[in-house]
């Protein structure tokens, strides 16, 4: 199911201006059906405003983007194709739960009532009372719960976690695996607790400086980056002529973040140095990484 002959989701030349403020310059990706995409970046990078043009709801200044194919504007064969799961929903004054799913069952066609029946136990969602009145976790779970019983062909989670506990994004974080693999779809999942979904997701994308600067997948995201610690002579001596993304000093050992894949001879020569070595998780990496593009190291 990775690759289809027509991307889910394909994007060229996006820019976004809003006034004369130029959010987005030049974003380009294509995702293919069927692949879990994590979409990391700071406050204010743009990731929503990427999830708002692509599911029609806002418009680009230049470029093109295309859903299956196809101008996703105002084509009926397209919007019922993608659910988008956003910070701050609304629903009306006197929506119970029940109300927002009977909405997206009309709007939904593989809109599945018995998983949502389900998740509203998971979550412990009050069935009878006002979504009005319920809580900032409470109302990011109807969302949740929308985005995964609606079985779009594409869902887009924008920081779908917000006052959610830690067990209440854990069970999301099952459920949405757990459906993903008996109903393979395309996810873009927004979030800035990016260990929390390292494990989910085989794709990375990061807006940094208005436009994708990580475009990879995850497993070859974790293979390009090591750290090692040690004597600070020592690390300056093994990081020589490497990129190095990230020094820390206490008295006299140091940490270094080292860009590049750690090879056999890397090993040898960390052992005969006394440093140790190790991974660098995901979300280490990418906020590295964003920080040595903000510096301006790799541009
Ligand atoms: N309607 C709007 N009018 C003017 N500026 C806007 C509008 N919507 C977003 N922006 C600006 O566009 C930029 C990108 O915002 P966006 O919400 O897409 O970022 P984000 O990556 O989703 O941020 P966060 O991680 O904080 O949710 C920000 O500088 C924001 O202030």
């Amino acid at each position: 199911m990775k690759s289809t002959a027509v991307p889910a989701i394909s994007v060229s030349g996006l820019t976004k201006r809003y006034g004369r403020n130029v959010v987005l310059d030049g974003v380009d990706f294509t995702l293919d059906e069927g692949v879990i995409c994590g979409l990391f970046g700071r406050n204010g990078s743009g990731k929503t405003t990427i999830m708002s043009i692509l599911t029609a709801q806002n418009f680009p200044s230049g470029g093109q983007i295309r859903i299956f194919g196809e101008d996703p504007y105002e084509n009926p064969r397209v919007l019922p194709r993608m659910c988008f799961v956003r910070e701050n929903q609304k629903y009306p004054d006197d929506a119970r739960p029940h109300h927002a799913f009977e909405m997206a069952r009309l709007f939904y066609p593989n809109w599945n009532d018995e998983l949502a029946n389900e998740l509203v136990d998971a979550f412990n969602l009050p069935r009878c009372t006002r979504i009005k009145k319920f809580s900032r976790g409470q109302l990011s779970a109807v969302g949740v719960i929308i985005g995964l019983a609606s079985r779009a062909d594409i869902t887009f989670f924008d920081e779908p976690y917000l006052g959610l506990d830690a067990i209440a994004r854990q069970t999301f974080y099952d459920r949405l695996l757990a459906d993903y693999a008996e109903h393979p779809r395309t996810i873009l999942l927004s979030s800035h607790l990016i260990d929390e979904i390292a494990d989910l997701i085989e794709r990375v994308l990061v807006v940094d400086g208005k436009r994708i600067v990580v475009d990879t997948e995850a497993d070859e995201l974790r293979a390009q980056a090591f750290s090692i610690v040690g004597k600070e002579s020592a690390v300056d001596e093994f990081a020589a002529g490497r990129e190095e993304l990230h020094r820390e000093r206490l008295g006299p050992v140091a940490s270094a973040t080292i860009r590049g894949h750690i090879t056999d001879d890397d090993q040898a020569r960390i052992a005969a140095l006394g440093l140790t070595s190790g991974p660098v998780s995901m979300q280490e990496l990418i906020v590295r990484m964003t920080q040595h593009y903000s510096e301006g190291a790799l541009r």
